[in-house]
């Protein structure tokens, strides 16, 4: 395993001193250096391995806000696609699930708790959708009816007795998430955790700071997460399943950030990643 770790290591050094003297800037050194995670993805059958990049928090703002600037994405699109992975990946880990509780935060990571809702819906599983903090946008808003559309409901509040739910799909926080969580969400997410019920995150356990993992004890314990673009570093400490979800980074801006995706399987949506570990962190 120590081997296993050296090597890692001396792989990454070296292809960071070769992208940084062929471009010769700090930058690009930095940016080779980042934290891998070795991963192992199963497609169709057979394995394929190699590293992923794990963003850190601003680098994940500044890949988000260039998705929508220089492909010009709009924010509804990427949330679409987005959800539609998360929906990909509990039908993936949770086939025989019936009854699944959506927890959706006051940002983006809710929104795209509320697509999942949708698709969920539509795959043939019975979705419920908590939502205490609504945001007043009219992206928002249009997404709250189409889920009241289908007969799901949206609650305020989480429900008393989770008993009736098999798995909670945790869209509370992503990676804007700073410092230690408000209510009324702190309440919400002591409720998840001393419940007994599974929790699949999307994009980081919601509570666990976007880079350091969880320092306080107060994040979720998911037993699966579903990482979008890239997973952000705070993943290293995550030792459940790992899905990736967002297929929608285009080539130029995988050069431009070096990042480092694994393929998809297909015409899937989410890649499963199994096996892997940043001996970097
Ligand atoms: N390009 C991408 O990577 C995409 C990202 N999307 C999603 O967008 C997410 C990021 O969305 P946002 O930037 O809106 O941010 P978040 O959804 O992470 O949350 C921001 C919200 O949480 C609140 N908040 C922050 N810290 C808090 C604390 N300690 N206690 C209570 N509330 C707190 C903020 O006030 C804000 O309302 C990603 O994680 C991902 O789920 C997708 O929707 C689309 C594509
Ligand atoms: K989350």
């Amino acid at each position: 395993m120590q081997l296993a770790a050296q090597i890692f290591r001396r792989r990454t050094l070296g292809r960071a001193l070769l992208l940084s003297a062929a471009i010769g800037s700090r930058a690009a050194f930095n940016l080779a250096r980042r934290p891998l995670l070795a991963f192992a993805s199963a497609q169709a059958g057979s394995t394929a391995s190699g590293p992923v990049t794990l963003l850190g928090q601003q680098e994940a703002i500044a890949i988000d806000e260039e998705l929508m600037s220089t492909p010009g994405f709009s924010v509804d699109q990427l949330m679409e696609l987005a959800g539609l992975s998360v929906a990909s990946a509990v039908a993936d880990a949770y086939p025989a699930a019936k009854q699944v509780l959506i927890v959706a935060g006051p940002g983006n990571n809710g929104g795209d708790g509320l697509v999942a809702a949708r698709h969920l819906y539509h795959f043939g599983y019975s979705a419920t959708v908590v939502y205490p903090k609504r945001s007043d946008k009219q992206l928002f808003a249009n997404l709250v009816t189409q889920c009241e559309q289908l007969q799901i409901p949206v609650l305020s509040e989480l429900p008393g007795d989770l008993s009736g739910y098999d798995v909670a799909l945790d869209a509370i926080f992503g990676f804007s998430f700073k410092g230690t969580p408000r209510e009324p969400f702190a309440g919400i997410l002591k409720a998840l955790q001393v419940s007994s019920i599974k929790v699949m995150s999307v994009d980081i356990p919601s509570g666990w700071d976007v880079e350091k993992g969880d320092t306080t004890g107060e994040g979720l314990q998911p037993e699966a997460l579903v990482s979008l673009t890239a997973p952000k570093k705070a993943a290293a400490f995550f030792q459940g399943r790992h899905f990736l979800g967002g297929r929608f980074v285009p080539p130029g801006l995988v050069e431009k950030y070096k990042l480092q995706l694994p393929p998809y399987p297909g015409v899937s949506q989410i890649v499963e990643l199994k096996g892997w570990k940043s001996p970097e962190l």
